[in-house]
């Protein structure tokens, strides 16, 4: 057995309120957004968990979910790195668009596939695929080794640079990926074998 590596998707934002795509932008967190980090904090601190470092993307509805996990932990001052690698998957032209005027525009088909499909892109933005490309080698190359090395490594970041990121630790298919859903504030507690692959996978829903 190796290290702990623990997901957690921001809590609800001001966006995924109004029902806006939001890929780069940066909205904060509703009163609910807080709640549902604050308690995503308590589910890691009931199973006993203390990080040892923790990543976080370039946008503030992340930062901030991170900084309530960790306050709630008492681990408020722990280091935390950001990255945009870790940012949500660009929406592109979609970006501020209500996702119900969006299927009134293009048909809840296409937009389902621009929202859930792993390669297809929305017009001017990033593909499931192409978040992968930067969430992947980030993973590979400054947050693997912290969990390999025997320690527990939080990542509070988004729904598709999340999705991307359990595509490949998990091995799910192109097609099967459409179908995985992350809720707001959920923590997935992954633990690692030495050689990288996962032992265990629990979701605190
Ligand atoms: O960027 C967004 O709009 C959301 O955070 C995630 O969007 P999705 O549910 O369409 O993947």
């Amino acid at each position: 057995m190796s290290g702990t590596l623990v997901l957690v998707r921001h809590g609800q934002s001001e966006w995924n309120l109004k029902n806006l795509f939001t890929g780069w932008r940066d909205p904060g967190l509703t009163e609910q957004g807080h709640a549902e980090a604050k308690s995503a904090g308590e589910k890691l601190k009931a199973r006993g968990l203390k990080f040892d470092i923790a990543f976080t993307s370039a946008l503030s509805r992340a930062q901030t979910t991170c900084q309530h996990i960790l306050d709630v932990l008492g681990q408020g001052d722990l280091k935390t790195i950001r990255n945009a690698a870790l940012n949500e998957r660009d929406y592109g032209d979609l970006n501020g668009l209500n996702k119900d005027d969006a299927r009134a525009k293009w048909g809840e088909e296409q937009v389902h596939i621009w929202r859930r499909s792993y390669d297809t892109p929305p017009p001017g933005g990033e593909s499931l695929k192409d978040t992968g490309a930067r969430v992947w080698p980030y993973y590979l190359h400054d947050m693997q080794k912290h969990v390999l090395s025997g320690g527990t490594v939080l990542v509070a970041a988004h729904g598709n640079s999340l999705r991307a990121l359990i595509m490949a630790l998990d091995g799910i298919s192109g097609p099967d990926i459409v179908k995985l859903e992350l809720g707001t504030g959920v923590p997935i507690v992954y633990k690692l074998n030495a050689d990288s692959t996962v032992a265990s996978k629990d979701v605190l829903a």
